[in-house]
C-alpha cells in the first residue's frame, strides 16, 4: 500500500546534505531521544528498552519528543530504535541491562559455534523480522506532518560485528581482536552477512536519509580498518542506492559516522557517502583542509561534554565550531561529535541550538 504522507515543510538538512548552498546551518544531535529528557522516562514508564523499541506507538512518541520540545529549531527527527536490532534479526539473543548497556547472553566464540554458522547461513527477511521498526517509521512520519525529515540507521558491519563477538561494550576487545586476527576469512564471511542484511534494513527504511554508525572505527589500526571496516562500509554505500532503485524509491543522501576514524578522514570523503559525522577529536578546520574540492558535507562535531558546561563555554565553542566549517552555509550539518549523554539538562541543549541559529542564520 502506498502511504500518503504531508509535504515536507523543512527539507534545510537534506538540501544541505546534497551539497546545495543554505540559509543557514542544519542542526539535530544523536540521541537526542534519549534519558537526558524526563519526558523520555515518563514515556518509557516501566518498558523494557526493546520494547520500546519493538511498539511502534512508543517508539513514534519517543521520537517526536525532541521535536515537540525544541519546535522550530531542530532540523531532522532520528527514529527511536537501536543499531544491535540487526543482531537480533540475525537470531541472537541481545538484551539492555540497565546502567550497564547491551548484553548477549550467548555471543558468537569461534567459526566452529554452531551459533556462528546459523547466523552466516540465516535467510533473513528484514521486512518480517523488522516490521516492528517500518511500522514505527510509518506512524511517525504520519504523527510528524511533515514538520521535519526522519532519519533511518544501521550500526555499520565492524561495530555490530564487536558486539556481536564481545557480547557487550568492551575496553580491550579482546574477542574481536581474536576474530580478526586468528579467524580473517571466517571475520569476512560474517561481515559481509551483516552488510548485506544492513543494506536490505536501510532500503526498507528509507525516507528522508540513512545514517550507519560505526562506533567502533576507533578500536582498528589504519590497515585493519582497511580490512575489516571499509570494505563493508563501501559496500552499503554502493548496494543502498542500487536497491533504492529497483524499489523505485529516490536515491537518499547518505551519512556515515566512523567514530575515532580520522585517519581515514581521506578515504572516507571517496567512500560514496554524502555526509560524513566527525567526532570531537578531529578538528573541523583541519577536517575541511583533508576534504579539499570534494563535494562532501561534514556533521558535528562539539563535545558532548560542552553541555555539562557553563553558558558562556557554549557560545564559545560554537562560534569557533562555525568559524572552522566555514561560517555553515554550505557543506555542514551542526551535531554533536557523538551521542548526548545522560543528566545534561535540556535547557542547555536549547541553548546550544539556538546559539547556533544565532552564528549560522
Ligand atoms: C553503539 C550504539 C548503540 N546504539 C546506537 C549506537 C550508535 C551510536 C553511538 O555510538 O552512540 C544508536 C542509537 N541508539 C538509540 C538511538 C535512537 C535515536 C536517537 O539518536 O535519538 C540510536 C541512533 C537509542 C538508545 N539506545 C540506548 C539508549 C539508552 C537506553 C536507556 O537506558 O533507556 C537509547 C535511548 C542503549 C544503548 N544502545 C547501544 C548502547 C551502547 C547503549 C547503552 C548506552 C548508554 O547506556 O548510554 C548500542
Amino acid at each position: 500500500m502506498t502511504q500518503k504522507f504531508e509535504p515536507l515543510q523543512n527539507d534545510l538538512i537534506i538540501r544541505t546534505a546534497w551539497g546545495q548552498k543554505v540559509e543557514r546551518t542544519p542542526m539535530w544531535v544523536m540521541r537526542q531521544a534519549g534519558r537526558y529528557l524526563p519526558e523520555y522516562h515518563q514515556a518509557k514508564g516501566k518498558l523494557d528498552f526493546f520494547q520500546t523499541c519493538r511498539d511502534p506507538e512508543v517508539a513514534s512518541t519517543l521520537t517526536l519528543q525532541p521535536i515537540d520540545r525544541y519546535a522550530g529549531i531542530v532540523d531532522a527527527a532520528i527514529i527511536f530504535s537501536d543499531i544491535l536490532v540487526i543482531p537480533q534479526a540475525l537470531g541472537m539473543t541481545v538484551e539492555m541491562v540497565d546502567k550497564k548497556g547491551p548484553h548477549f547472553p550467548h555471543p558468537l566464540t569461534s567459526p566452529d559455534d554452531d551459533q556462528y554458522k546459523q547466523v552466516l547461513s540465516k535467510n533473513v527477511d528484514v521486512a518480517v523480522e523488522l516490521d516492528y521498526v517500518y511500522k514505527a517509521i510509518t506512524l511517525t512520519r504520519h504523527k510528524l506532518k511533515g514538520r521535519v525529515p526522519l532519519f533511518g540507521f544501521c550500526g555499520a558491519p565492524w561495530t555490530l560485528l564487536c558486539y556481536m563477538v564481545e557480547g557487550g561494550g568492551s575496553k580491550i576487545f579482546k574477542e574481536v581482536k581474536t576474530w580478526i586476527y586468528k579467524y580473517p576469512q571466517a571475520t569476512k564471511d560474517l561481515l559481509q552477512k551483516i552488510a548485506e542484511v544492513c543494506v536490505e534494513y536501510l532500503a526498507l527504511q528509507v525516507q528522508a536519509g540513512a545514517q550507519v554508525f560505526d562506533s567502533w572505527a576507533g578500536e582498528l589500526s589504519p590497515s585493519s580498518f582497511n580490512e575489516f571496516s571499509q570494505p563493508y562500509l563501501a559496500y552499503i554505500a554502493k548496494h543502498l542506492p542500487t536497491r533504492l532503485e529497483e524499489l523505485k524509491l529516490e536515491p537518499v543522501p547518505m551519512v556515515v559516522f566512523a567514530k575515532g576514524a580520522w585517519y581515514a578522514l581521506d578515504a572516507l570523503c571517496d567512500m560514496g557517502y554524502q555526509v560524513i559525522g566527525l567526532d570531537w577529536l578531529q578538528d573541523p578546520a583541519e577536517a575541511v583542509k583533508i576534504r579539499g574540492t570534494r563535494p562532501i558535507v561534514f556533521q558535528g562535531n562539539a563535545d558532548p561534554g560542552i553541555l555539562y558546561g557553563s553558558r558562556e563555554s557554549i557560545t564559545k565553542l560554537v562560534k569557533n565550531m562555525v568559524a572552522g566549517f566555514g561560517g555553515g552555509k554550505q557543506g555542514w550539518i551542526a551535531n554533536l561529535g557523538h551521542g548526548i549523554t545522560p543528566f545534561v539538562n535540556p535547557d542547555d541543549l536549547k541553548f546550544f541550538f539556538e546559539e547556533l541559529h544565532r552564528f549560522t542564520t
